[in-house]
Parts: C-alpha cells; structure tokens; sequence
C-alpha cells in the first residue's frame, strides 16, 4: 500500500513537471521575440530598375569566357587576367573616363577604383569582388566551362558564383549611375583581387597596405561570401539572405610519416602508408567540437525562428530543451555543419613509389576551416591528441584566425539588409561565413566587415561552387545588379535606416 502510494506520488510529480515543461515551451514559441526589422516594402520603381538588356548580358558573357585560372600563388593565367581588364574598360567607359573614378594597379593584377563622392565628410566604404576563378574539368562540365553558355534559364560558367557576378554586377550599377548622370554624394571603393583564389597575398594584401599606409580606414566592407540560402535552412519556409558578420578561420597542415624503405617482399608489420592512414581515419571519424548555440547562428536563428514551420519554431525557440537534438541535426549535413564546428578535409594524400617498394614516407593534407571559437593553436593540438601517434609529424603549410565578429547594429549592416530585402522581399539574418574571403586581409581598415553575394541559391547549385556545372539564373545576375544598385544608393541615406531600424515599420 505504501509503495502504490509512492509511485503515485512520483507519478503525480513527473506529471506535474511534463506540464510545466509543455507550458513553459508554449509560452516561449509564442513569446519569442522578433528580431526581424521591419521595413515598408520599398517599391523600386522602373527609373530605379537596371534592366538585364543584351549589351549587359553581353559583358558578363565574355568575362566569363576569359580564364582568369589562379591554382597557386605564382601560377596564374595572368595573360587572361590582363584581357579581363582590358574586357572592363572596354564594357565601362564612362566610370574609365570620369574625372572623380581613380584606377590604381597593385601588383600587376590587382584592381582598386576610388569613386569620389561629392560629399567628402561621409566616411568611405568598399565592396569586394575578385578577377581570378579555381580550375574546372571541362571532362566533368555539362557544357565547356568557359563557354558562358545560356541554356534552361542559367548562365553556365567558372565565376558566374565566384565570383564575376559581384564584379560585373557592382560595375554595371555604377556605370548605370552615371549614365544617369548620378554622381555618388558618398566616396566608395571597389576592390578586384586578382590571387583570392589562392590566397589574396600578392592583391589584396597590397590594397590592405595601400590604405593603412595613408591612415584611411573605411566605414564597412562588403565582400563575397554568404548567400540568399533557398531550402537550406532547416525549417525555413521561404529562403533566407544570410549575412556573414565572421568569417572562420583556416588551417592546412601537412601529416607525414617516415619509415625505413624495404622491398615488399618483407614488410615490417606497419608501413608509412598504414600509418598515416590510420591517422587520418582518426581525423576523419573524430570531428572537433560541436558548437551549436554558442556561436553567431544563435543570433541567425533568433532573427529567423518566427519564421520557420510550427515544429520549427518550437524546437528553436527553445533551444533550452531541444538543443542537444538540434546541434545533432545541424551536423548531418555539411551545409549546416559548417557553421557550428571546426571542419577538418582530407584533400590530398600522396605516398608510395612503386608497387614493389616499401616506402619511405607517406603524406597527406588536411585542410581546416576553423570556428570563431577556436585558434589555430587549439585545432593542432586537438589534431595531435586525435591520432596520438609521435610517428606521425605535422607541419603548418598556411594558417589564418577566425575573423572577429561584426556588429549587426551598425550602419553597414543595416545599408546590406535593406538592399537585399529590397530586391529579394526574404528574411535577412547574420551568420557565419563558412568559408575565406579576401577580406581577411582587410580587418584592420574596419570592424565592419560583411560576406554576402546576392546569390539566389538552392543546395544543388550551391555545389558548383568550385564544383562542376557552377551557374548563375539569369534573373540572379539582373537581381545582382540591382542590389549593388541600391545599396550604393542605400549608402548615401544610411542615418534614415537607422530610425527605421530603430523605430520598426517605417517608410524609407
Ligand atoms: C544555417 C545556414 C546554412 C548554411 C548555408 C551555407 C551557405 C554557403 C554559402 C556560401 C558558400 C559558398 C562560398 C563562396 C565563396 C567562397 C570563396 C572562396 O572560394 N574562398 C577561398 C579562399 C582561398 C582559397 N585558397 C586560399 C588559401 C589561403 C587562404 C584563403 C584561400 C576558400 O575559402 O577556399
Ligand atoms: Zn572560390
Ligand atoms: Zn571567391
């Protein structure tokens, strides 16, 4: 009798403790605040529109043809990368033949225009984009990757996402501006490296000089990086412009392992090649820690909770019960578990000299990208004590931190999230940027610093970046001018979107 008493009363409690549990995650998912701004839809009327006519489908089209193949930092096609500079002079003769637009050259290769603006006490900003592209393997391509072809409503071709569109994109909008005879009231530069690809040392590393020589620091930057995600966010039901206020880190380290050569005839139990192998099954099956909830995509999901399905926004908004569950499906696709931990790659592994020879060495690359969280230092040390292996040796072949975090208070931000909201009418939140950028180099000259290409995509055509069949819709490339359109306009009236942001629903 006492005991049927006593499970009762544990019974009554656990059930007690259900309801307030189910109570306190209703009370949340409907409380969940909105960090969202809100803003009037602002109708861009047809004066404010740049068409996508021919001539401008034209100029993309050949820059795309040209191959401005970096794949190392010595090695690019810098014949190419020249025609594409002749190919941009050529498309933008007013913006080449104004007397308040400078072109200076760095290293040979490297672009930077200084647009003067009328009113010399509104500070400057910079937009980013880059001339050079990764290789492709035509064998691989549905069509030659240079071709530019246009088919199924898609430009086809290396650099159409990576990154010409921004390049031309930004280019077509100033020299629609000008034709407009709209002087900029705001100075604003655009930076073209011609070695991102492979790094940024030789280009943008020298325009980061340039400024920081001359004391000029800038108001924000706004380079390549994240992008209008379309069904990639889990729960989202309508897609989402992602702005990437930190970018990760990165690391690529070189494993290698030394052992006494041997015919293979009398193999000593483990050779280099078993060795480093085993290492690197070690790296691959023990991902570094999952940070799920401590990282900026806390600041994404609350910009975007109210926004998902029901059972979404129950799980998200209550991140207090469900997020061990969520950080365990974040980490089940590479998309989602890019921005919540360290990812390790294992690029490259060369070893072996004949088929009858026990080899000397083996080595093997792995290619880190490397939470905000974590320091490059941490992530060696976390390698090491993975493959606990005094055999196996590792050396350093580049490193850079993660980058710091951004404000999304600021008037760069704001200028960014009324622009895309302006031309694709989606919800915008701020994440993190899950791979490089040239603006690496640039963290000294702001603190301000955004990785957003106004790329419409969907997981499938997110892998052709660097990836085969890389293609741009043909709207997202007009979409992309517009939004370089009106963000150089937005620039020039940012105190207003302070009060909208400041004040909620407002007319711009
Ligand atoms: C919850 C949100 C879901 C997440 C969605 C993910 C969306 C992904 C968005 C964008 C990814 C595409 C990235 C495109 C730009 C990539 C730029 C680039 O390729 N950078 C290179 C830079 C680089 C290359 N070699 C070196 C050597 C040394 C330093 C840098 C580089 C890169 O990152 O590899
Ligand atoms: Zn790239
Ligand atoms: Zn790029």
């Amino acid at each position: 009798m006492k005991t049927r008493k006593i499970l009762s009363l544990i019974l009554k409690s656990l059930l007690l403790i259900l309801g307030v549990i189910i109570v306190a995650v209703i009370i949340r998912t409907v409380t969940f605040p909105d960090a969202q701004p809100y803003f009037e839809k602002c109708k861009v009327s047809d004066s404010d529109f740049i068409p996508l006519n021919d001539v401008r489908l034209q100029h993309f089209r050949t820059a795309i043809q040209i191959p401005t193949v970096c794949t190392s930092i010595d090695n690019c096609n810098f014949t190419a990368i020249l025609q594409l500079h002749d190919h941009i002079q050529e498309s933008f003769p007013l913006i080449h033949s104004s007397n308040f637009i400078q072109r200076i050259l760095f290293a040979n290769y490297t672009l930077l225009y200084r647009v003067e603006g009328t009113n010399s006490t509104l500070p400057p900003y910079m937009l980013v984009s880059h001339l050079d592209v990764v290789p492709a393997k035509a064998a691989e391509w549905q069509v030659d990757p240079f071709s530019a072809t246009v088919k199924e409503g898609y430009i086809f071709g290396r650099g159409t996402l990576d990154v010409k569109q921004t390049l031309f994109g930004m280019m077509e909008a100033l020299e629609f501006r000008l034709a407009k005879g709209q002087r900029p009231i705001r100075t604003f530069y655009m930076a073209m490296g011609h070695d991102e690809e492979v790094s940024g040392l030789r280009g943008a590393k020298a325009v980061a000089n340039y400024f920081s020589s001359r004391g000029i620091t800038l108001d924000f930057i706004s380079d390549e990086g994240m992008v209008v995600a379309d069904g990639i966010l889990p729960g989202m039901q309508t897609p989402v412009a992602l702005i990437g206020i930190a970018e990760k880190g990165m690391a690529t380290f070189e494993f290698s392992v030394s052992v006494t050569p041997g015919h293979a005839s009398m193999p000593a139990g483990e050779t280099s090649i078993g060795i480093l192998s085993k290492a690197m099954v070690s790296l691959e099956q023990n991902p570094h820690e999952n940070f799920f909830g401590k990282g900026p995509e806390r600041l994404l999901l609350e910009y975007v909770v109210n926004k998902m399905t029901l059972p979404h926004r129950v799980l998200m908004a209550n991140l207090w019960l469900f997020g061990p569950l969520i950080a365990r499906a974040f980490a089940l696709k590479p998309n989602t578990n890019a921005i919540i931990r360290t990812t390790t790659a294992l690029t490259m592994f060369n070893a072996g000299v004949k088929w009858n020879v026990i080899s000397s060495t083996a080595k093997a690359v792995v290619n880190h990208r490397i939470h905000p969280l974590q320091s490059v230092a941490d992530v060696l040390k976390i390698d090491k004590k993975i493959i606990q292996d005094d055999r196996v040796k590792v050396k350093i072949l580049s490193a850079y931190e993660p980058s710091p975090i951004s404000p999304t208070d600021s008037d760069g931000y704001r200028i960014l999230h009324q622009s895309i909201y302006q031309i694709f009418e989606v919800p915008v939140a701020p994440a993190l940027f899950i791979a490089s950028s040239d603006s690496k180099h640039f963290v000294k000259l702001s603190k301000n610093i955004y990785r957003f290409a106004p790329s419409f995509l969907n997981s499938a055509e997110l892998k052709g970046i660097h990836g085969n069949n890389e293609k741009i819709k043909i709207k997202n490339y007009e979409q992309t001018i517009n939004f370089y359109y009106h963000l150089m306009i937005n620039a020039e009236k940012s105190a207003n979107l302070k009060s909208a942001f400041d004040k909620g629903h407002q007319d711009l």
